[in-house]
């Protein structure tokens, strides 16, 4: 996941491949608290694990649930038959609709002492609806600060259960599901109906929720989308096992995704369309039928069980006007393709939006504006017309804590002007789908040239590599050590018995084109030995030092540092990286250091490893390694002419980094 601050996507330019998607939000938080209330041992495969889930499971066990997490795979047994908590627990919610709701409902109908609380957000969200039901069938529920919104306290419930139970069902469909996944903990004697006030939103979730409490032995009688009858002697049962399927609404970025972007003709067939794995056209998930919305804009869809293959029919794509009612998340995509359409695009019906993360219409429309779109809203619609090539601004999508936004936008990289997009707090996707990015980048490509470089290139212990990989870490970028390479190859030369001289060159340079090394962190991996340690060593360095003089291993090792240069960007740290392996760096920065401050560092690093050194020695053997850097034939290390200098003997870390990062932005500006 990118904990950055932002995450700069470049222009990109096309996608192609297979993406498994994460578990489904809606089910996997059903399925949770489904398992949580039953009798017996449910073992969950394929759950999302997210914020949201998390929020759920913290609460599973705080009310006394065993749960065992292995990987995607959870293992819960219920409390059905046995004691229920009677002590006072205070749940934080998050900001998880998919958790507040249902869990609210259940602890009501079950009684107890009970706050539940959440982020401001949350605490925004309406839930009067569900409070009223609830205190309609004799639930205990005070509000703890605004009237209608969290947080809440849930007492002792004094149960009428003989009159239907009558729920709004035009806000949030989620608190007709709260009640469906409550009442059966009370409906051991009796019957107990439901009557949805209003014209219910969002059925297609009703019918998830419907789906799985047959699954846990509970079969509502539906009449119409007016009355919901929990039959008589009800008793949730453990299904013993369950998947959860990927989550559709995630499926609506790739979707959109294949239908937007061109696929990779240098792949040949195999550089065409994007499939997904995970979730198929007979999903029980509604948003499922954003393939349909989809296809009518243009994407050519082809489904098999738990798969879909998009590639693009139309281009421009379709502009369209579509009642989203049914598909009230994935909609949100629609509002990114429409950039690439020919025509405006309207959705309409979509009020929920603006109760949900944040206001979604609002949050749309202010970002595709930023972006230079013509949008225009209402109450429960949006229009948003296309954008022709030519007028494409460069924007940093503001993201609002909302996963969808952050995700939504990530497809205008793919614009036809070519302008990098800015997604802030990128972070907001561990809602549902917290290494969204990772799977958009697997299978988009763009020209080498478009991901960018930060080279820092310097002498011997300037700080370089520290420098380079804290930058990175800022930016969500890759990080290339080339030092290290160089290490390693010698290290490898040295185990095969050969002689750092010229008269193994060609050899040691064979070794290079094929070096087997691998980076785990901080660790380095030759052949899968760990040899972190030995290379690291001053005299690892000095083996380096040898080996960089001979041009043909300077060659070879070539490929392997440009095969580094990978979306989202690369900071890349060594000697020649601005003036030989990467020319075209966007950003060049020469290192240095007086001796003296880095024979000091090297040595306070050395202390702290445990090493015993002499910074007179270090300083000398440093000036012979840098002598020997800068007087080779083959790139010796000297500053690029484009380079900017930093000389950090008196900038702390954190200076530098600023500094690195300063001039980034106003690279990128
Ligand atoms: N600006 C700075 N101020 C103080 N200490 C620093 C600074 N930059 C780096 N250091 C420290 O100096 C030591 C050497 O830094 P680092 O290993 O990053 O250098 P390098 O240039 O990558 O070295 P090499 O060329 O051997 O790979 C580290 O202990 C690091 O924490
Ligand atoms: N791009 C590079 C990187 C490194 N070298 C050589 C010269 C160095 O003395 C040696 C070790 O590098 P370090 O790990 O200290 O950065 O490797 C080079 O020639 N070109």
């Amino acid at each position: 996941m990118f904990s950055t601050a932002f995450l700069d996507l470049p222009a990109l330019q096309g996608a192609s491949g297979t993406v498994t998607l994460p578990g489904s939000k809606s089910i996997s938080n059903r399925v949770l608290l489904l398992s949580a209330l039953c009798q017996g041992t449910t073992v969950v495969h394929d759950l999302l694990d997210s914020d949201d889930t998390r929020v759920m499971l913290a609460a599973l066990r705080q009310l006394g649930c065993d749960v065992l997490v292995d990987g995607t795979t959870v293992t819960i047994t219920g409390l059905g038959g046995c004691a229920w908590p009677r002590e006072a627990i205070e749940f934080f919610m998050g900001n998880a609709g998919t958790a507040m709701r249902p869990l609210t409902a259940a602890l009501a109908v079950q009684g107890g002492d009970f706050t539940l609380k959440g982020v401001p957000r949350m605490h925004e969200r309406p839930i009067g609806d569900l409070v009223d039901a609830l205190r309609e069938l004799g639930c205990t529920i005070d509000y703890l600060g605004n009237e209608g919104y969290p947080p809440l306290r849930v007492r002792q419930p004094t149960l009428q259960l003989d009159k239907p139970i009558p729920v709004r069902g035009d806000v949030s469909s989620q608190f007709l599901t709260a009640l469906l996944m409550a009442l059966p903990l009370a409906a051991q004697d009796r019957a107990i109906t439901i009557e949805v006030v209003g014209e219910l939103i969002s059925k297609p979730y009703i019918e998830i929720t419907l789906n799985l409490l047959a699954r846990y032995g509970i079969a509502v009688e539906r009449q119409g989308w007016e009355r919901f009858v929990i039959p008589a002697g009800s008793r949730y049962q453990s299904p013993g096992t369950i998947h959860v399927e990927a989550d559709a609404s995630s499926a609506s970025y790739f979707i959109a995704l294949g239908a937007i972007a061109a696929g990779d003709p240098s792949k040949g067939s195999q550089g065409k369309g994007i499939r997904i794995q995970g979730v198929g056209a007979d999903s029980i998930q509604g948003d499922i039928r954003f393939m349909d919305a989809a296809a009518q804009m243009g994407a050519q869809i082809t489904s098999g069980p738990n798969w879909l293959e998009i590639n693009r029919g139309a281009w421009p794509l379709k502009g369209i006007t579509l009642d989203c009612n049914h598909i009230p998340d994935a909609a949100m995509t629609l509002a990114v393709m429409a950039l690439y359409a020919d025509g405006p695009t309207t959705l309409r019906n979509i009020a929920s939006w603006r109760v949900k993360e944040t206001d979604r219409i609002a949050a749309m429309a202010n970002e595709s504006r930023k972006l230079g779109a013509i949008v225009e809203e209402g109450p429960d619609w949006i229009t948003i017309h296309p954008l022709p090539a030519g007028q494409w601004q460069r924007a940093s999508i503001h993201t609002y804590d909302d996963h969808r936004v952050a995700m939504c936008f990530s497809l205008a990289a793919f614009n036809p002007d070519q302008i990098p997009v800015r997604i802030e707090d990128p972070k907001c996707v561990a809602k549902t789908f917290p290494d969204y990015f990772e799977a958009l980048f697997s299978v988009a490509h763009t020209a080498a040239a478009n991901i960018p470089v930060i080279c820092i290139d310097g002498p011997t212990a300037s700080g370089k590599g520290t420098l380079a990989s804290r930058v990175a870490a800022q930016l969500g970028y890759h990080y290339l050590d080339s030092g290290a390479l160089y290490r390693v190859t010698a290290h490898a030369a040295l185990q095969a018995g050969l002689t750092l001289e010229a008269a193994d060159e060609a050899k040691i340079a064979d070794l290079a084109r094929q070096l087997p090394v691998r980076f785990e962190g901080e660790q380095v991996l030759l052949n899968n030995v760990d040899v972190t340690d030995a290379i690291r060593s001053e005299q690892g360095g000095m083996n380096a030092s040898k080996v960089s003089v001979l041009p043909a291993v300077r060659e070879a090792l070539v490929a392997l540092q440009h095969s580094f240069r990978r979306l989202p960007g690369l900071l890349a740290d060594g000697r020649d990286m601005g003036t030989v392996i990467f020319p075209n760096a966007a950003l060049k920065v020469f290192l240095t250091a007086s001796a003296a401050k880095r024979a000091e560092r090297r040595h306070k690093q050395l202390i702290s490893k445990g090493f015993s050194a002499n910074i007179e020695s270090l300083r000398a053997d440093l000036e012979a390694r840098d002598a020997r850097d800068m007087s080779r034939s083959a790139s010796p290390l000297q500053p690029a002419q484009d380079a900017l200098q930093l000389d950090n003997s008196s900038l702390s870390i954190e200076d530098s980094v600023a500094q690195v990062l300063d001039w980034w932005q106003g690279k990128s500006r």
